[in-house]
């Protein structure tokens, strides 16, 4: 059987160095081009690369995927900063090649997506959220793509709940002190040397707290997520956002 042809972009960052690592390590996978900053795109083409690994940084992640949805060239997308804006573009240049995908996944992580499918099941049951979402100092974004989105899939459980705003009677705060508010959900981000990407889901209601917490120690913890992405959105055309639609969860 031929092996599937799979690209890195962003190939010299920490995550694109783990992801060509992974790659070149699969043996159902050939790694067929590793691309920095300044080396052209064509090359996806020219290399004939089948599915292209996207990890670079959020002002260079929309034009990257637009060209390889244009090529027809499969993406598996781990940079952060998909506004609905950008899912909406990208939704309507899909629409235009039927049988090309893209997977976005904010964290590749199992445990990470088990969080947000655990958070999303506790969410209608307490009356407070908050995501405290912890990274090293070299992240570009916050809060994470990760924690936006556990706060969203938060937000969306408590609105199908009819669930009435979070309590807080804060009157006065210095800025920032309560979070950025996703969608009524309080993110708080820290960002400290020694840490990788860690999240914590506090919930809240009379007399108890649920806490549930995820740590990835290191980016090999991204990786098996990545390659199942790329495995799987060769057959999935069109748009998925999340990991979680190739695991079957409910199952
Ligand atoms: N979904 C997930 O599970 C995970 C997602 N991430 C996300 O992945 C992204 C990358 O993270 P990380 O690896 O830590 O970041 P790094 O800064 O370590 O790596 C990004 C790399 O991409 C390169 N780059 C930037 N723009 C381009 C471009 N246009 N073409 C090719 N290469 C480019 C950078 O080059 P240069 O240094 O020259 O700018 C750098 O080498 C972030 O958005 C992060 O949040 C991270 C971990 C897990
Ligand atoms: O930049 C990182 O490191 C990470 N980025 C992703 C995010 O913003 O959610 C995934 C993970 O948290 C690591």
């Amino acid at each position: 059987m031929s092996k599937l042809r799979v690209a890195v972009i962003g190939a010299r960052g920490r995550m694109g160095s783990e992801a060509v690592r992974a790659v070149e390590a699969a043996e159902d996978l050939e790694l067929v081009a590793a691309l920095g900053r300044d080396d052209p795109l064509e090359t996806l083409t020219e290399r004939g690369a089948q599915v292209a690994v996207e990890l670079t940084h959020p002002d260079s992640v929309v034009a990257n995927v637009g060209f390889c949805v244009r090529n027809g060239v499969h993406a598996v997308v781990g940079t952060t900063g998909w506004t609905e804006e950008r899912l909406g573009a990208l939704r309507e240049e899909l629409a235009a090649v039927p049988g090309t995908g893209v997977l976005i996944a904010p964290n590749f992580g199992i445990g990470a997506v088990l969080t947000m499918h655990f958070a999303r099941q506790a969410a209608r049951f307490f009356e407070s959220a908050e995501v405290v979402e912890l990274h090293h100092p070299g992240k570009a974004d916050a809060p994470s793509g990760t924690a936006t989105r556990t706060a969203q899939v938060i937000a969306e459980a408590r609105r199908a709940a009819g669930l009435p705003p979070q309590p807080d009677a804060t009157t006065s705060a210095l800025e920032g002190a309560r979070g950025a508010d996703v969608e009524g959900v309080p993110v708080h981000a820290v960002r400290l040397r020694g840490l990788v990407a860690h999240q914590e889901v506090l919930f809240g209601d009379e007399g108890e707290i649920l806490t549930i917490r995820h740590d990835s120690m290191n980016r090999g913890s991204f990786m098996p997520g990545v390659l199942l992405g790329v495995r799987r959105v060769v057959g999935t055309p069109g748009l998925t956002v999340g990991l979680e639609h190739f695991l079957d969860l409910d199952g």
